[in-house]
């Protein structure tokens, strides 16, 4: 019998395209009797790239037509960058399959090749990210952080022609793309804790789509799915959709799972970092825990107040 093609669905940046492949290679390797095929799909993330992203309503604009695609039967599997994923996924589709995550770091890439601590004083960071900026600030509070637009590669330019001094973006991106070497510092997670799902890959289906899922379950890395599913937690119980800085790492040592998360107000002025332990096999508890003490902690305030 002939077994149908399955389609994978994909944003059409080169980032997105490298990961869906990679996806694609590793589940032909596991399914080498199922046809699988690219389906590239532009979204509005794309589409508005000239405008700021913090200027963007709401999160998940990458994803969102990626979603409606898969909803609309147009595609079988969708491969997003999971911190671009919304903390909730839309009713009617599941997140199956989390492989293993790339390395988490934020990574600086400056002219002259210069650390963080070494960059001359006034020095200009191009970044969009509240959460970056905020970082920034703690150990380099005289560095300029100015907005800057553009996909990865552009922002690289950015440095090249001296527009900025320096960026820092994902190393995991950096990496995927090719560009290990044009990296100038791993900055620490000490300070630059990443946001959640940074690094991983989310591999998501229809819901009740069993003959999928259990195709999926090929690239999954059981302690990186935990680790996210926890991270994914503690940004739902904050309350994905405000504006406050949220960063999460989980991290799996055995049958431990110990989530380290940051919530900063909207002007910065305010960061409270706590960690939280407990049994891989209830990520989730761990997530809504940690949740639970930095609100407790002075969180409430700003998070109540950023939704208004
Ligand atoms: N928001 C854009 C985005 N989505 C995923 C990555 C990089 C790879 C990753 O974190 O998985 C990036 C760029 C960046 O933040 O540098």
């Amino acid at each position: 019998m002939i077994q149908p093609g399955i389609r994978i669905g994909s944003r059409a940046s080169r980032l997105a395209l490298v990961q869906a492949e990679y996806i694609k290679s590793r589940l032909q390797q596991a399914h080498p009797e199922v046809a699988f095929n690219i389906v590239k799909i532009s979204t509005q993330g794309d589409l508005n790239r000239r405008v700021s992203m913090g200027e963007l309503p709401g999160v998940g604009f990458f994803v969102k037509e990626i979603e409606a695609a898969l909803m609309a039967d147009e595609v079988d599997i969708a491969v997003h960058s999971l911190k671009d994923m919304p903390a909730d996924v839309p009713p009617g589709l599941a997140l199956t399959a989390v492989p293993e995550r790339e390395d988490p770091r934020d990574a600086l890439i400056s002219r002259g090749h210069y650390s963080l601590s070494e960059l001359p004083p006034g020095a200009k960071i191009g970044s969009d990210s509240l959460r970056r900026a905020f970082q920034i600030k703690a150990v380099r509070p005289d560095i300029q952080v100015v907005s800057i637009r553009g996909n990865i590669e552009t922002r690289i330019k950015a440095v090249d022609t001296g527009q900025v001094d320096a960026v820092i973006l994902a190393a995991a991106g950096l990496i995927r793309l090719g560009w290990r070497d044009r990296i100038n510092q791993y900055l620490s997670l000490e300070i630059f804790l990443p946001p959640p799902g940074q690094a991983a890959l989310g591999i998501e289906i229809r819901s009740g789509d069993d003959r999928r899922a259990a195709l999926t379950a090929a690239v999954n890395h059981a302690p990186t799915h935990q680790a996210v599913k926890a991270e994914r937690a503690f940004l739902r119980r904050l309350g994905g959709g405000c504006r406050a800085p949220i960063a999460a790492l989980g991290t799996v040592d055995g049958a431990v799972l110990t989530l380290r998360g940051t919530v900063a107000d909207e002007s910065g002025r305010t960061i409270i970092t706590d960690q939280a332990s407990g049994d891989v096999s209830a990520a989730e508890k761990v997530g809504i825990a940690l949740a639970e003490r930095l609100l407790s902690l002075g969180a409430a305030q700003f998070i109540n107040k950023a939704g208004e």
